[in-house]
């Protein structure tokens, strides 16, 4: 498991290209047959990925950890953004199509994931925080959950918001969990950009064409960066910071927070002509 320290705005504000890459880009996130981790100091939320093709593939835990199982003190919110697969959580076997998601519970203790085909495998994307407090583990299938229509053409970023795990929606500890879709044409996402000192948040880009890039947008308002991400890559977006992006094509992404409260629309919003 990479391990990644919090760093602050007045250090990330020295950063060239690869320490911004270094510190904020989580580069490989399926492997066939591995877990992928990278244990962020922000709210200390772990970002994954795994891809079983051939064989299944089980949740351990980690010196990092110092536990005796993955989910002794934390949560676990997962996307399929492949084919179908299964995760199975404590004897308990849970099917899920591209876009399902599936909360796993505090005190959960063998999870295990696998692909019902090995030619089109599952592509399970992850996020664990701590957690205090035992809910239970449940299936939100992409179908089931709150969607609301934002933005539009007219502004390039016409797209459709899904929230899995929130407050009216899969009940968790501290993570919030759900993703958005941007119409063919729509590029922008999440402009005017926002930022919320009271979480954390990662963003995990999928379904992008492999020759197309996102430059994902970060730092303070008025001290912007750039990090250019290709498909399958996830950005960790510090409590300090802007998280937005522009694609040279469309894409989908799931985002993700832990930290203070559950609030979705809990966000300080920054006037477009305010950003530098
Ligand atoms: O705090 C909330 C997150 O940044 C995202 O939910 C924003 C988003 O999905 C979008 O504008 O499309
Ligand atoms: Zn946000």
């Amino acid at each position: 498991m990479q391990v990644r320290y919090a760093v602050g705005p007045n250090e990330t504000r020295q950063f060239n290209t690869n320490q911004l890459r270094d510190n904020f880009l989580v580069e490989t996130l399926f492997e066939p047959n591995t877990l992928q981790l990278c244990y962020s100091h922000y709210d200390r939320v772990i970002v994954g990925g795994v891809q079983p093709t051939s064989e299944s593939v089980h949740l351990p835990t980690y010196p990092e950890l110092r536990s005796d199982y993955f989910l002794e003190r934390r949560e676990m919110g997962v996307i399929n953004v492949g084919d179908t697969g299964t995760i199975e959580v404590d004897g308990q076997t849970y099917e899920l199509g591209k876009l399902d998601c599936l909360y796993i519970g505090k005190g959960s203790q063998q999870v295990t994931f696998a692909s019902q085909s090995a030619d089109s495998p599952a592509q399970f994307y992850l996020l664990s925080a701590p957690a205090h407090k035992e809910y239970p583990t449940q299936k939100a299938a992409q179908g089931d959950v709150f969607s609301a229509p934002m933005g539009s053409s007219d502004t390039a970023n016409e797209r459709v918001i899904y929230r899995y795990i929130h407050k009216d929606g899969l009940p968790s500890c501290q993570l919030v969990m759900g993703l958005t879709i941007l119409k063919t044409g729509s590029v922008w996402n999440t402009m005017p950009a926002h930022v919320h000192d009271r979480r954390m948040e990662a963003y995990f880009y999928f379904d992008l064409d492999p020759a197309h890039r996102v430059l994902h947008l970060m730092g303070q308002p008025t001290e912007t960066r750039h990090i250019l991400v290709a498909n399958h890559q996830a950005v960790i977006s510090p409590p300090w910071s802007i998280h937005s992006g522009c694609g040279t094509a469309n894409y989908s992404f799931i985002w993700g927070m832990a930290g203070e409260n559950l609030d979705y629309a809990d966000m300080d919003m920054t006037a477009i002509a305010d950003l530098r």
